[in-house]
């Protein structure tokens, strides 16, 4: 079996006095999707926030390659290889295409992880090379979108956090993002929060699913999919 890059181990958040996220532990192999799904404020997104240092966990570890980095500033946790598409894109609007990529471009990164550099994003989203020139703001919802995975992409990371990516997308370019996402997949590992499950069940290869802040399934593709009739009332979506 694969070792795991990322785990989280009994993860605890909080919001001020609000216990948020339970003893939340998952596995994260290389070369793997994994999809975090839950019902509207199960705690998707404090997992992610929690993983990138936004909201650092109360207690229990967030292992990188075996490394805890559960008390380590987003910088730092950035810099160690975790990559964040966060929910809403936000790109730098004011700034052009090409601008947005650079802003994140890394000029030192450990042996062993992939250096990207804007040719290689433009390669994965041609029509970004298009239009490295124009303001992101001036991009389409799609394209900002694939604007806010190269910019992730280029801080050369092993793991790629996404909150969200459909969210928003006409059906045509949710496809697009999910054959991005398979392609990606042969490179990085990628935890994925999604509410389009026809796009997380594509493309993912387990599924951890959260209910309350605690989890309520842990298990692969087949088996989610075996038992989804009986986990429905967890998911709310379609
Ligand atoms: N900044 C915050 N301050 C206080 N409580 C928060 C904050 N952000 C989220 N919460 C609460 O934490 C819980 C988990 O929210 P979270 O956004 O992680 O859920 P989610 O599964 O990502 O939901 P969604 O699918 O709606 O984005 C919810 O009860 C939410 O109201």
């Amino acid at each position: 079996m694969a070792t795991n890059l990322l785990e989280l181990d009994n993860l605890n958040a909080f919001y001020a006095d609000s216990h948020v996220l339970h003893d939340v532990s998952l596995a994260l192999a290389p070369g793997k999707v994994l999809a975090l799904l839950g019902r509207n404020g199960a705690g998707k997104s404090t997992c992610i926030s929690a993983i990138a240092g936004f909201v650092p966990p109360r207690s229990g570890r967030v292992l990188l390659a075996g490394i805890d980095l559960a008390r380590s500033t987003p910088e730092q946790i950035s810099r160690a290889g975790i990559g964040l598409v966060p929910q809403g894109r936000r790109i730098f609007g004011s700034l052009s295409v090409r601008e947005n990529l650079l802003v994140a471009s890394r000029k030192h990164t450990p042996a062993g992880r992939r250096c990207w550099t804007c040719d290689d994003v433009h390669a994965m989203f041609p029509r970004l090379r298009e239009r490295q020139h124009q303001l992101a703001a001036s991009l389409s919802g799609g394209e900002q979108q694939m604007l806010a995975i190269g910019r992730a992409l280029m801080t050369n990371p092993s793991v790629l956090l996404m909150d969200e990516p459909s969210e928003g997308l006409a059906p045509q370019i949710v496809r697009e993002v999910g054959d991005v996402l398979e392609q990606l997949k042969s490179q990085i590992a990628i935890l994925l929060v999604e509410q389009n499950l026809g796009l997380a069940m594509k493309v993912a290869d387990d599924v951890v699913l959260l209910n309350t802040g605690r989890v309520v399934f842990a298990g692969s593709n087949a088996d989610f999919r075996q038992q989804q009739a009986q986990l429905q009332s967890h998911l709310g979506i379609t």
